[in-house]
């Protein structure tokens, strides 16, 4: 099962001199059950690339297609999950609200995203914070949280932005159990970008960004 392809997909931002050509014509593919790390410096174009496969974004040039997910927004809202890069919980709502307000978003009513809701804040240990603040948690809390409301989606494809990235070593690294686990139990492909070479050695497929240009290894060697 394919669950996004990208077919010499570009992403140029702005026009003219002031023209930035973030993606260039990137081709790959995320399959079921995948764990592909997106490696690169900082700028290389990582993050646009994973906005790219999430919908978020669309290309400028090329075509990203989800050929076992449905090409309409509102199906793929459902099956795709992104952890963002920095804080991105409403700081106004407890953890609990938080975890499950993209469920209920996305079309899931209440009482299943509040069940849905305990059973990811357990699974990545913050049920202990569920009536607490989002505005009160540390930044390897709210990362946890911040995983915990992707899971309740329950998606088919987790993509996380840097998730370790604010975080000190070993807060980064339990972040990083708690992701994989998370894959793991959930059944979903996970696609992390980092430019930390310890957190790409924690997934099996390691993908290459320079300045905006996508290297995928394939078993014989190098696409
Ligand atoms: N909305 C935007 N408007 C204009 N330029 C942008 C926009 N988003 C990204 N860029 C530019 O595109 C290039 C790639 O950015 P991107 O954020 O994808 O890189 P990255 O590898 O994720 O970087 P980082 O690791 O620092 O997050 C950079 O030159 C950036 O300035």
């Amino acid at each position: 099962m394919t669950l996004v392809r990208c077919a010499d997909a570009s992403r140029t931002f702005g026009r003219g001199d002031q023209a930035v050509v973030a993606v260039h014509g990137c081709t790959c593919e995320v399959e079921d059950g995948a764990r592909v790390a997106i490696m690169g410096s900082s700028g290389s174009g990582k993050s646009t690339l994973l906005h790219l496969m999430a919908g978020l974004e669309l290309p400028t040039g090329g075509a990203v297609t989800w050929p076992d997910l449905g090409d309409s927004p509102v199906e793929r809202s459902r099956d795709i999950a992104v952890v963002f890069q920095g804080p991105s919980l409403l700081p106004a709502l407890t953890v609990a609200e938080n975890v499950a307000l993209a469920a209920v978003l996305t079309g899931t009513d209440e009482a299943e995203a509040g069940e849905r809701a305990v059973v990811a804040m357990e699974s990545v240990g913050v049920a202990g914070l569920a009536d607490q603040l989002a505005d009160t948690l540390s930044g390897g809390q709210s990362q946890r949280v911040a995983i915990a409301r992707a899971l309740a989606l329950r998606p088919r494809l987790l993509l996380a932005d840097e998730p370790t990235g604010q975080l000190d070593a070993e807060t980064g690294g339990h972040v990083l159990d708690v992701l994989i686990a998370a894959a793991e139990e959930s059944g979903a492909a996970l696609v992390v970008t980092t430019h930390d070479a310890a957190v790409a050695r924690r997934l099996a497929e390691h993908w290459q960004m320079n300045d905006g240009r996508l290297v995928v290894p394939t078993r014989e060697g190098v696409a």
